[in-house]
C-alpha cells in the first residue's frame, strides 16, 4: 500500500532548499540564541516538551518521515511555540548542508531505528564514524544525548563513545543509565517501557 504524501502547511515547517548553506539560523529565528537539533523527531512529543522547558533555545526538529513532520508541526503550532522549526530531512545530509561547524548547543537522538538484523547493523545512524562527523558541528560544551530501548545498540554506543576524542561522559563513572532525571520521555520510549523494556540513556559533552 502506498502512503499518500501529506502537504504541510505550517509557519514552522521549513524547506531546506530555501535556506543557505549553512543556513542563517539567527535570521530564521530572529535571534542569536543557542541552537539545538533533534534527529528523528517522530511525532514531535519530545520536542514539544523539551522546547517548552527551554524558551531561550532555538530548536530544529528533523525527520525524513513526512507524516512525522506533519504531526510534529501540528503539535508545535498547537502549543504556539516560536522556538522550533521542523524539516523533512536526512540527518547527515542536513547537517552537512545546513549547519555551521561548531554551532550546535545540543543534539538529541531518541530511539533511532535499531536495525536489529546483524547484516543491517551498518545502517545504524549512531556509530564511531557518525560521532566523529557530528563532533565538528558541536559547540564547545554542547550536549549529546542518545536513548534507545535496544540493548545491543545502547551497549554498543555506550562502549564506543569513551574512545571518541573530544567528548566527556556526563554520566561517569556510568557509561549509560536507565533513568535520566529531567530528560523527557518520547512516544517510543514510553511504548517500550510499557512492554517492560529498559531505556539506555547516554549523555556526553563536547569538550
Ligand atoms: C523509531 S522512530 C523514533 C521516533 C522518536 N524519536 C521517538 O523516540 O518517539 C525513529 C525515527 O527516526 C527517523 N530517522 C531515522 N533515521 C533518520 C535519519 N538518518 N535522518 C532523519 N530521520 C531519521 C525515522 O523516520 C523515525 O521517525
Amino acid at each position: 500500500m502506498t502512503q499518500s504524501f501529506i502537504h504541510i502547511e505550517s509557519p514552522n515547517y521549513l524547506k531546506a532548499e530555501t535556506l543557505g548553506s549553512p543556513a542563517d539560523w539567527a535570521g530564521v529565528f530572529g535571534n542569536n540564541r543557542p541552537l539545538a537539533l533533534e534527529i528523528g523527531c517522530g511525532i514531535g512529543d519530545f520536542m514539544v516538551k523539551t522546547s517548552l522547558d527551554a524558551p531561550e533555545t532555538n530548536f530544529i526538529a528533523i525527520d525524513y518521515y513526512n507524516k512525522g513532520c506533519y504531526k510534529t508541526c501540528r503539535r508545535i503550532d498547537r502549543h504556539g511555540l516560536s522556538n522550533v522549526r521542523v524539516l523533512r530531512e536526512e540527518a547527515r545530509q542536513f547537517i552537512t548542508e545546513r549547519i555551521a561547524k561548531g554551532s550546535l548547543s545540543a543534539v538529541y537522538i531518541n530511539c533511532p531505528d535499531p536495525w536489529p538484523k546483524k547484516k543491517h547493523r551498518k545502517r545504524r545512524l549512531v556509530n564511531r564514524q557518525f560521532m566523529e562527523f557530528l563532533r565538528d558541528y558541536l559547540a564547545p560544551g554542547a550536549d549529546f544525548y542518545f536513548a534507545t530501548d535496544f540493548d545491543d545498540y545502547g551497549i554498543d554506543v555506550a562502549g564506543m563513545l569513551p574512545g571518541v576524542e573530544g567528548f566527556e561522559n556526563r554520566l561517569a563513572p556510568d557509561l549509560y543509565v536507565h533513568d535520566l532525571p529531567g530528560y523527557h520521555l518520547s512516544k517510543y520510549m514510553l511504548k517500550f517501557m510499557a512492554e517492560g523494556k529498559r531505556i539506555y540513556f547516554v549523555h556526553y559533552k563536547r569538550i
